[in-house]
């Protein structure tokens, strides 16, 4: 039997749509284990336990693509990463299917070249990446389908506060309420900052990181469908938050706080809102996918 945990991530960071993502400390751990044929699930919602599981279809893709084969395989899930809420639980599901079909086939593990095939199968690599190699980057794809990411430093002093709803926000369909195309004064809006962002995360200049937030890309469209974005914004700005962005494509909000003797007061006037919204607090993870 063969073991990977996947860190969960949130992408975009604001500004740096399809292009920034860091790594959480909220796990899904998987197990592999050959059997004699077909396929089989354990500890996956019903929804998911079927071929058409993205864990699954991966593998399969992964086999392909190195040209190896396998009888048939269980395949277990223990998940901490809320489905659907813009933690990048789809990309924990691709990052380990990928290393599924590496480690059953004993395939020499190569960082780059998982991340090249998750790139491809997930579309944009701003959750795979920091799924595969911890903490916090930027990537993107070349002209010539070469996936490429770079990798900084966070400061582990960085309070990331999920605030999770009770609904969820598929990205396909945060994908749909995105226009077409945007005014270059927006583009140069979030561009601009992309830079000023990252550095703030490295040095943890949360008075910088306060000035600079901001997007015009996707999240002026994407908060409406976001039920009490306002809300939630406005309690976290009253109480404390150095920064404040929908997580990846949502449904999660994700505020950063300077002190966690906060995040109690933050937590009793969310309880007074309609969509059950459950606050976490997590590190950045530096270590991304590990095989245990
Ligand atoms: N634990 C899981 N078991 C099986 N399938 C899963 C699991 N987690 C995610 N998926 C698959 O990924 C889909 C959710 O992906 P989606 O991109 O909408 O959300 P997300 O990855 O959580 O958010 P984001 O990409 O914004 O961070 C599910 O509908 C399902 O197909
Ligand atoms: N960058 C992606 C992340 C979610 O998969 C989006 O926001 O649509």
């Amino acid at each position: 039997m063969v073991k990977v945990r996947v860190p969960a991530t949130s992408a975009n960071i604001d500004c740096g749509f399809d292009t920034l993502g860091v790594a959480l400390t909220l796990y899904a751990t998987f197990d592999f284990e050959i059997i004699e044929s077909g396929v089989e699930f354990v500890g996956f919602e019903e929804r998911f336990a079927n071929e058409e599981n993205l864990v699954y279809v991966t593998l399969q893709t992964a086999l392909k693509k190195l040209k190896k084969t396998i009888s048939g395989v269980r395949i277990s899930i223990q998940n901490d990463v809320p489905i659907s809420r813009g933690l990048g639980s789809s990309s924990t599901c691709v990052v380990a299917g990928v290393y599924g079909a590496y480690l059953l086939t004993n395939t020499k593990l190569d960082k780059q070249e998982i991340f090249t095939i998750a790139n491809e199968i997930e579309g944009h690599p701003d959750n795979v990446s920091p799924a595969i190699f911890g903490s916090l980057s930027s990537s993107c794809t070349t002209d010539g389908k070469e996936a490429i990411t770079v990798k900084y430093k966070v400061d582990e002093r960085f309070n990331f506060l999920a605030l999770i709803p009770d609904f969820e926000t598929s990205t396909e369909q945060a994908r749909k309420v995105m226009p077409e195309k945007i005014s270059l004064k927006d583009a140069i809006y979030s561009l601009s900052r992309l830079g000023s962002v990252i550095k703030a995360f490295e040095t943890y200049n949360l008075t910088l990181l306060k000035k600079v937030m901001g997007d015009k890309i996707h999240e002026p469209y994407r908060k409406r469908i976001i039920h009490e974005y306002q809300e939630v914004k406005k309690i976290c700005e009253k109480v404390d938050s150095k920064g404040f962005f929908i997580s990846g494509s949502g449904s999660t909000l994700m505020n950063i706080v300077e002190c966690v003797e906060n995040i109690e007061k933050i937590k009793e006037d969310l309880a007074k809102l309609k969509y059950n919204w459950h606050p976490v607090l997590l590190k950045v993870d530096m270590e991304g996918t590990v095989v245990l």
